[in-house]
This record gives structure tokens, C-alpha cells and sequence, in this order.
């Protein structure tokens, strides 16, 4: 099984909670995980939410005192982070106080919320007066660690957390080590990040692919001013993961920081075609925008893990990833020729049934040899091991007394024969890959059979057990 997120109107840590729980992963294991962290006060909100008609599952994390951090709120640092142009009336300038409450004091602190990560070094000092609590990756993985689950969400969360940190200090022009994750964003990062490593470890995918990543225009407010969006730590994460990025028509962020964080860590970029859905999970942000639904979609998919359970099996014997697409490379084959101007039709046939029983192919062109004397070129096309029964077929039944020899490559598709009853009857069928989709190619001779059995023509008996193969297995290979 296979995991697709369709991130058509952009992703966030709390869509993609919200998502995942949606589609089934265990919420007992996420609220388990959690719990077994010291990191911070706070209540999760596991509800539904209409959006645009659809039903979709949302989930928020509240602070101690009641209040909520939505989906976008501020993390790092001291972004105040107004989101006036969302239209939506989450408080968040005053979120930033609610984790201190839990330590020294519950007032907004405009000073530090103007301050910038450049200088974040001097201001933290001063911070420090007023005891503001800033997270940093070494402390933030500390957390991680502390926690009781397994060694793979552990570094799946630290590996999470290091692409966004990664990103911010690019932005901000600062060590990595130096980013400061704000406590309460902190808190809703862990949630997000460790929640999300947590329930994928639960679903198991054996990959996850990811669509385009869809992001809207304009700004969005934060204590620095107004940022432009696509914002800077996701703009640096698309561009450190190649991940492909789609600017639409549509104001405002559809695409958080630990969205896209995670759409890196985890994604495999998905090239299309054809698949069968087992379970969809739709996860709501808390945003309205004109122009799309803000909604992650993360679909259970089958028919991408036909190529993985042919990989794994031996079934196309592809042995890496890049052989499903252009073939794979082969050289150690030879080419053995000879031109024979004086032996037998009927000893030819023969020499060819012999030949062909061990090599890969084997054919003759007619061809004019000195003295005007038509004749034949055998042409043999086998293994380099196979050389000396190769010649020796052709020295012991033909009159040929040299025989050219030269090493060839070759590049050939991952192949495989199968049986497949068709309304007609049984056919032999030989399947081919190339550009991760499957060539379908019926054998004659099982071809011939059917249309002498049925009394049609044999290009109708082609596409017919043609199109029902395809009905059937699809042609999509990935
Ligand atoms: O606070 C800081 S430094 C900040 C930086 C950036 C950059 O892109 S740099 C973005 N933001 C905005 O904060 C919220 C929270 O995002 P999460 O990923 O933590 O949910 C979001 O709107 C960011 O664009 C803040
Ligand atoms: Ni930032």
C-alpha cells in the first residue's frame, strides 16, 4: 500500500494530522506519543468541519488557558503573524503569551515579538530578563528523544524538524542551531511533526508520493512585516527538495512551513497515472479562500505498488529504480555473424531450431558475396557464455569456416510472460516496461489459436484480449 497526498490547495501540519487520522491511522498511538513527551501544556481538538460542502476531518491544538493555535499560527521565533487578509479572527498575537503563562508571566510582550532573528542573539538576552521560553533544534530534538515510541519516528521527526529549521535559518540568515522555535509554536510543531511521523509509522505506506505542492499569492502578516507568500522557509524548502511548485490563483498561504517540511521529508514525487483508491482521509485547514477548498487529501492507493510488488518478487527482475524507466543495460552479450553461400535451405532451418536453443536471437540476411553468388549472413545474438556452442552449431552443420565476433550492449525492457484468459480463450501474453507503463503484447501463436477458434479476423482477436487485459490490470505500471 501506498500513500498519495494531493496538495491541490496546499498542506499544514494540522491538514495533514487531520488527514491521516481521517483515513484510519490510530489516534491512540498519536494521543500515546504525545503524553510521553514533557513539552508543554496543551488540549487537541479532534472534530469535522464542513468546508465548501465537503466533510472533512479537522484537528487544533489549544494552549492551557483555552486558547488555540490554528493551523497557521506563528512557531518561530516572534512572529506576530496577524493573517488579517485570511479573514479569519484567530487571536494570534496574544497566543504568543499563553505557553509563559505556564511559566512567569500571561502579558503580551510587544518588544520581543519586534525583534529579528539577525539579531536574536542580542534580543534573547534581553528576553531572558523577562524569562521568554525559545526552543531551539538541539532542544527540540532532546524532546524527540525523550519520548516513548520508536526509533524510526524519532528520526523521521528529528529529520522533519531539521528541514524546517534548515529553511528558517536560510531565511533568516543564522545558523541552523541558532533558530529559535517560539514555545507555543514549538509546542504545536512537536504535535504536528512527531504526530505525524507517529501515524505514518501506523499506516506503514511503503512509499509516499506527493502531487505538485499549490500555493496561493500576496502576503501574510507576521512580526518581520508583511511576508510574501509562498513564504521564505517554504520557498527554501521547495527549492532544497526539488519538489515541484504550482503558483495559484488564490490569495493568501495555502502552504505552512511544517507542510512543506514534511511534504520533503516523506515525498516521493508521484508522475501520474493510473491507480486504485483504498481509502481517502481529508483533513481541513481553518482557512477560507476565494478560489479553492482548503483541504488536504491523503488517499490509501494499490495500483502504484504493482511495479514494487514486481520489483520485490523478481517479477520484471528490475533491479533499480531508473531500470522501470529507460530499460536496463546489458553487455554482456555477443554478436556472432558468418556469410554462407553454400549450404542448404533445409540445413539452414535446421542450424537456426539448434542455434536458437542457446541464444537470444538468431536471423539470417540475404546477401550478394563475391563471384555475384547470393547467400545467406547468419546473424546470432547470444551470451558471452554460449559463445563456443554458438560456433560450435555452425562449424559442425554449416560450410562456414570464420566467424565474426564482436561484444555488443543492449538495452532492454523488464519483461515477463503471463497467461491471461480472455473472453476469447486462453493467450500467452509477454509484458514489457517502459516510462513506468506496462506494454501488453499477446503472443501469435496464441493469437492464431483464438482466431482460428473464433472465426474473426487476428487484428480483432489482438484487440480484444488487448483491451481486456488493459480493463483488468490497467497499463500504469507505477
Ligand atoms: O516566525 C517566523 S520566523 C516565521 C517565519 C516564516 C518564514 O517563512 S521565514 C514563516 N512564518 C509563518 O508562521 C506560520 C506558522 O507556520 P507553521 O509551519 O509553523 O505552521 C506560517 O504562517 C508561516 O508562514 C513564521
Ligand atoms: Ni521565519
Amino acid at each position: 500500500m501506498d500513500l498519495y497526498f494531493e496538495m491541490y490547495s496546499g498542506i499544514s501540519g494540522n491538514m495533514t494530522i487531520a488527514a491521516l487520522l481521517d483515513l484510519g491511522a490510530d489516534r491512540k498511538k498519536f494521543e500515546q506519543a504525545l503524553q510521553s513527551m514533557n513539552f508543554g501544556k496543551y488540549t487537541l481538538e479532534f472534530t469535522r468541519k464542513k468546508v465548501n460542502g465537503i466533510d472533512a476531518g479537522f484537528f487544533e491544538v489549544h494552549t492551557e488557558d483555552g486558547q488555540h493555535l490554528p493551523t497557521h499560527s506563528p512557531k518561530y521565533s516572534d512572529a506576530v503573524h496577524e493573517h488579517g487578509m485570511q479573514g479569519h479572527n484567530h487571536a494570534h498575537s496574544h497566543i504568543h503569551g499563553h505557553e509563559h503563562d505556564i511559566q512567569e508571566h500571561n502579558y503580551e510582550h510587544e518588544h520581543s515579538h519586534e525583534h529579528d532573528m539577525k539579531v536574536h542573539n542580542h534580543e534573547h538576552e534581553h528576553s531572558h530578563e523577562h524569562n521568554h521560553e525559545h526552543r531551539h533544534l538541539a532542544e527540540i530534538e532532546k524532546i524527540i528523544d525523550s519520548g516513548s515510541f520508536s526509533d524510526k519516528v524519532k528520526n523521521d521527526a528529528k529529520r522533519v524538524f531539521n528541514i524546517l529549521a534548515d529553511a528558517e535559518a536560510q531565511a533568516h540568515g543564522v545558523d541552523r542551531q541558532e533558530v529559535h522555535f517560539h514555545e507555543v509554536g514549538a509546542v504545536d510543531a512537536i504535535i504536528d511533526i512527531v504526530g505525524t511521523c507517529v501515524l505514518l509509522e501506523d499506516l506503514a505506506p511503503e512509499h509516499i508520493y506527493i502531487s505538485d505542492l499549490y500555493e496561493g499569492r500576496g502576503f501574510v502578516r507576521c512580526a518581520h512585516g508583511n511576508m510574501p507568500v509562498p513564504v521564505p522557509a517554504v520557498l527554501n524548502i521547495v527549492k532544497a527538495h526539488s519538489i515541484v511548485l504550482n503558483i495559484i490563483d488564490d490569495e493568501g498561504e495555502h502552504v505552512t512551513p511544517t507542510g512543506a517540511a514534511i511534504a520533503a521529508a516523506f515525498g516521493e514525487r508521484f508522475s501520474g497515472g493510473n491507480f486504485i483508491i483504498d481509502s481517502i482521509g481529508i483533513g481541513a485547514g481553518s482557512r477560507e479562500f476565494k478560489n479553492t477548498t482548503n483541504i488536504l487529501r491523503v488517499m490509501k492507493i494499490s495500483a502504484a505498488d504493482r511495479k514494487i510488488n514486481k520489483t520485490q518478487s523478481g517479477f520484471y527482475n528490475i533491479t533499480k529504480e531508473n531500470d522501470a524507466v529507460y530499460g536496463i543495460k546489458d553487455s554482456d552479450v555477443i554478436v556472432m555473424e558468418t556469410n554462407i553461400d553454400d549450404t542448404s535451405g533445409e540445413v539452414l532451418g535446421f542450424v537456426m531450431e539448434e542455434l536458437l536453443k542457446c541464444s537470444l536471437d538468431v536471423f539470417y540476411v540475404p546477401v550478394y558475396m563475391k563471384k555475384n553468388r547470393p547467400a545467406y549472413m547468419l546473424s546470432v545474438i547470444c551470451k558471452q557464455e554460449n559463445e563456443k556452442k554458438v560456433s560450435d552449431i555452425i562449424f559442425r552443420h554449416t560450410t562456414s569456416i570464420g566467424i565474426r565476433l564482436y561484444e555488443a550492449d543492449r538495452i532492454v525492457l523488464p519483461r515477463k510472460q503471463v497467461k491471461f484468459r480472455s473472453s476469447l480463450g486462453d493467450v500467452n501474453i509477454k509484458l514489457a516496461v517502459h516510462n513506468e507503463r506496462e506494454y501488453i503484447y499477446p503472443e501469435y501463436d496464441s493469437i492464431k489459436e483464438i482466431t482460428l477458434n473464433n472465426g474473426i479476423p487476428v487484428k480483432e482477436a489482438y484487440r480484444i484480449v488487448i483491451n481486456e487485459y488493459e480493463d483488468k490490470f490497467g497499463s500504469a505500471v507505477k
